[in-house]
């Protein structure tokens, strides 16, 4: 009954030091009041319990959660929750949603689980055991996430109708994978040194099978970001967690003050910026002074459309075209000219081009082969010539992704929400993994949210496409620093590695709503990356979204995970980030598994964000 539930959930509070006040109090109706608690419709037992990162530290007692037995989801992922699950836990009939990922539980992996279970989360903790045969009972199931913990022994023949996401990567589990598993990808698997068979290697490839033989078998994988907390588990007492999490989140407030006026200012500036620009063109039929200055009379026809271009204008008209300066970048200027009423397009007047007119043609040949992808913009038709080059591309109205992260709002636009930055980030993994698909040289090179252009449905398209190699870039281009990898010095030789850094930044930036620039009386380059990992070491994980996700709900889940791609895109040695194609994976199961696994409206709840 519920005063049962309600004494539970106090044993709980009472053992479980919370770093964010818990208003649970048996004064105080559990079902109407208490946070991150939902009921059943007639109020007779509590279903859901949802804290994911408010700062949990401590183990989970006995003869408490474990006694709601109409419980259905129970979320209380990356808080500091460390210890063994209690046995009662597991055993709760009515569990469907169990995300207790990014702690640091530790001992066996229960043997049996709740028949009804539809998703299991225990990735990013320190489980040791094998995994339970039990789990073939579970008809339900549709999400097992056991990556990254310290899992042993061989994955029993699992056979499970419902189940859609499987990931037991980054463990210690040996032998062959069952033949009922071969249809997941090797992400599911990777990362188990004694591990073999389809879809990883073929068993008889494997020189060692002896799991002793190797001492990698018995170390936790160094490819990748260990969880946070559990770092700091280790080195701090409760004591100064607590005092940590509650002081810091004080001055952390003031420091996103500080930043957002800092934004705003740095706001007008670009504004202006673009309003001078605007005045050498500005829409009366005057052209910008040097806009297409270098071509020559004779050569007023010779703009190469490229196959496929609707356009019907020559080289004369565009020059003769209405425009305006866009911004001005590494690779040059860019500018938007207007045509007549129905034709816009946007000229890039590239400067610094190292390669001569041959080579500039073939590289366009490849440039015109790798836009053929909806995340990829590609470029309609260009000039070269000695004294000029140009680019054409479509003009995209809706703007870039930093105008709509860092924008002014008094163009009427509303911020972001989070299936719209979702949408963009997928969009621009796959358009980025289309890139690479070319070939091993093939990279970007100048990964940026001002190269990330919008479509009205907000889907991403990748610009400047096949530029890096044909400039010479600025020494110091200070919006591109923030977004390189420490490995690319020389901008020009990028590789697909660097570019999956620059795509971890740009997840940052979303998550985070900062620019990697701040105008502080002068540009200052910000490292998000570093920004990001030492407010996660320091405070709690919530502390670092953008405050405009913040107020809506139901995300912090997703969120959590993006942060976790985001900071394996950012790790600093190339190899152990992920490439595109396992990025795109990645956020894509985000997206099946949201939909398909998302609690019903009854187990949602209103937790109060800082
Ligand atoms: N096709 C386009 N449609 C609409 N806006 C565009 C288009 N191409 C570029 N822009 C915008 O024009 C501005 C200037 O772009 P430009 O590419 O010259 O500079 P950048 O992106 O800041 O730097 P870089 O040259 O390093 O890419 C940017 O704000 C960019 O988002």
């Amino acid at each position: 009954d519920l005063n049962s539930d309600g004494q539970a959930l106090l044993n709980f509070a009472g053992t479980v030091v919370h770093t964010r006040k818990l208003n649970w109090n048996a004064s105080i109706p559990v079902c109407t009041s208490w946070v991150g608690i939902t009921c059943n419709l007639n109020k007779t037992g509590v279903t859901a319990i949802h804290l994911p990162g408010i700062g949990l530290f401590g183990s989970i007692p006995s003869n408490s959660i474990g006694k709601l037995r109409a419980l259905r989801v129970l979320s209380l992922h990356s808080n500091f929750l460390y210890g063994s699950l209690p046995s009662d836990i597991p055993s709760i009939p009515s569990l469907e949603y169990l995300y207790l990922h990014h702690n640091n539980f530790s001992g066996m992996l229960p043997a049996s689980l709740p028949a009804n279970l539809i998703v299991l989360d225990f990735s990013f903790n320190s489980f040791s055991g094998n995994i339970p045969p039990k789990i073939q009972n579970l008809t339900r199931l549709t999400t097992l996430r056991l990556q990254n913990n310290l899992i042993s022994g061989a994955i029993p023949n699992l056979n499970l109708p419902a189940l859609k996401l499987l990931n037991l990567s980054f463990n210690n589990l040996n032998g062959s994978i069952p033949y009922s598993l071969d249809k997941y990808s090797n992400s599911s698997f990777v990362e188990n040194p004694q591990l073999c068979g389809a879809p990883l290697n073929d068993c008889s490839k494997n020189t060692s099978t002896d799991p002793s033989a190797s001492p990698a078998f018995l170390l936790p994988s160094p490819n990748i970001p260990k969880n946070h907390h559990a770092t700091l588990i280790k080195k701090l007492s409760p004591g100064i967690i607590v005092a940590v999490a509650t002081g810091g989140s004080a001055v952390l407030v003031l420091l996103v003050l500080v930043v957002v006026i800092c934004c705003l200012k740095r706001t007008n500036k670009v504004g202006g910026g673009m309003l001078k620009g605007k005045a050498s063109g500005d829409g009366n039929g005057e052209m910008p002074k040097d806009f297409g200055s270098g071509v020559q009379e004779a050569e007023k026809n010779k703009l190469f459309f490229f196959e496929g271009c609707h356009y019907n204008f020559d080289l004369e008209d565009l020059l003769r075209a209405s425009a305006e300066v866009l911004g001005k970048g590494s690779f040059g200027t860019t500018y938007r000219a207007v045509l007549d009423e129905e034709t816009t397009v946007v000229v890039k007047r590239l400067r610094e081009v190292v390669v001569g007119k041959r080579e500039f043609e073939q590289h366009m040949e490849v440039v015109e082969r790798v836009g053929k992808h909806l995340n990829v913009l590609p470029p309609r038709a260009y000039y070269f010539s000695t004294e000029e080059k140009l680019l054409v591309y479509n003009y995209m109205p809706a703007g870039s992704l930093f105008a709509r992260l860092h924008g002014s709002s008094d163009v009427g636009r509303s911020p972001l929400d989070w299936d719209s930055r979702v949408k963009i980030s997928l969009g621009i993994a796959k358009g980025l993994a289309h890139i690479h698909s070319v070939g091993a040289k093939c990279s970007h090179g100048n990964i940026k949210s001002t190269n990330i252009l919008l479509t009205q449905e907000l889907e991403a398209c990748i610009s400047d496409v096949g530029l890096s190699p044909l400039m010479s870039f600025p020494p110091a281009m200070s919006r591109a620093i923030g977004y390189r990898a420490p490995e690319a010095v020389d901008m020009r030789k990028t590789t697909h590695k660097s570019d999956v850094y620059s795509f971890g930044v740009l997840l940052l930036e979303m998550l985070t709503g900062k620019a990697t620039l701040e105008y502080l009386g002068h540009d200052c380059v910000v490292d998000l990356p570093r920004w990001v990992k030492s407010v996660v070491r320091e405070e709690w994980t919530a502390e670092v979204f953008d405050l405009e996700l913040l107020k809506h709900h139901h995300i912090e889940e997703e969120m959590v995970q993006v942060l976790q791609i985001a900071l394996a895109c950012v790790t600093k040695l190339p190899e152990t980030r992920p490439n595109m194609d396992e990025v795109v994976r990645m956020i894509e199961e985000l997206r099946q598994s949201d939909t398909k696994t998302r609690p019903s409206a009854e187990s949602e709840f209103d937790v109060q964000t800082p």
